[in-house]
């Protein structure tokens, strides 16, 4: 039996049958002309347990992601487990537009709440080797992921905090950027089975219809922003009104702009 036909045979019981090629390449280290060669060569008896192995997981909806153990994040190679959200390509975008909007600020203190994997802490301190960094997170687990990452990525300008949202914070900063847990718990019924069953909760969900983690920046960015300071945040499609609304409250003369990703939702709030 040849790979491909190998293939093809599982991927008829996937949900994601894309996932289990991917899963392959990855973990075997292949680069895309190597694994087309391979295709219509016969499997060997390792492989032939591997694929069933990677195939079962998947079945099971285990994120792809979790299987390979990394994921590429602006240019970076994370590690991702169970610790920690897998990083999407909308925050990508929400770099992005930190980056193209502040590339005047040579010295500048930024904070990053709820930093996970390190995805953006970590994309901006690689594009910005003179920025001092902190990424906190309520999570010694996903912190323990992320301060990993940094050393494999060699990136030593972050520095790593515990902390209910601004708990265990001193000082200001000139940007402040989260995105934080914001899906509410009566949605739960409508989430995918991969992220729902392994992704962990603390990164998804937030109490008041998902808003909670928002209304706590917003109660006290006040006194963690420099008189310029800036906050950029990453929201749930449906939520820019409620959230620019929450911070224009707290900020009556600061600009709030809700922004769409590349899918034309709105995606990210920049508070300046
Ligand atoms: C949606 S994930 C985002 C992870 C990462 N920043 C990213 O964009 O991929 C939210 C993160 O916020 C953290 N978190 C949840 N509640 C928190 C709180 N009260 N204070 C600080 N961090 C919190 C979670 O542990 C999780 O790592």
């Amino acid at each position: 039996m040849t790979y491909l036909q190998l293939f093809q045979t599982y991927e008829k019981e996937l949900a994601r049958p894309e996932e289990l090629r991917y899963v392959f390449r990855y973990a075997k280290k292949l680069n895309y002309t190597a694994f087309i060669m391979l295709l219509n060569t016969d499997v060997s008896e390792a492989d032939m347990a591997f694929i069933a192995t990677i195939s079962k997981r998947l079945m099971q909806d285990e994120p792809a992601q979790y299987i390979v153990g990394n994921t590429e994040f602006y240019g970076l190679t994370l590690t991702v487990d169970g610790r920690a959200l897998i990083p999407r390509p909308e925050t990508e975008e929400l770099v992005s537009l930190i980056l193209s909007e502040n590339r005047a600020l040579s010295q500048a203190r930024i904070l990053d709440i709820g930093t996970g994997t390190g995805a953006i802490a970590l994309s901006l301190a690689k594009q910005n080797p003179t920025w001092d960094i902190t990424a906190a997170d309520i999570s010694s687990d996903a912190l323990a992921l992320a301060s990993h990452n940094a050393n494999e990525n060699a990136i030593s300008t972050v520095s790593f905090v515990q902390s209910d949202v601004f708990r265990n914070l001193s000082g200001c900063y000139d940007i402040i950027v989260s995105n934080p847990p914001y899906i509410a718990e009566v949605e739960k019924a409508d989430m995918a089975d991969n992220v729902l069953k392994y992704e962990p909760h603390l990164a998804l969900f937030a109490e008041n219809d998902g808003l909670a983690i928002y209304e706590q920046i917003a109660a006290q960015a006040g006194q963690f922003l420099t008189a310029t300071g800036k906050l950029y945040l990453e929201i749930g499609y449906l939520q820019g009104k409620t959230v620019s609304q929450l911070f224009q409250e707290q900020f009556p003369r600061k600009r709030i702009r809700v922004l769409k990703d590349l899918s034309g939702k709105d995606r990210m709030i920049a508070i300046d």
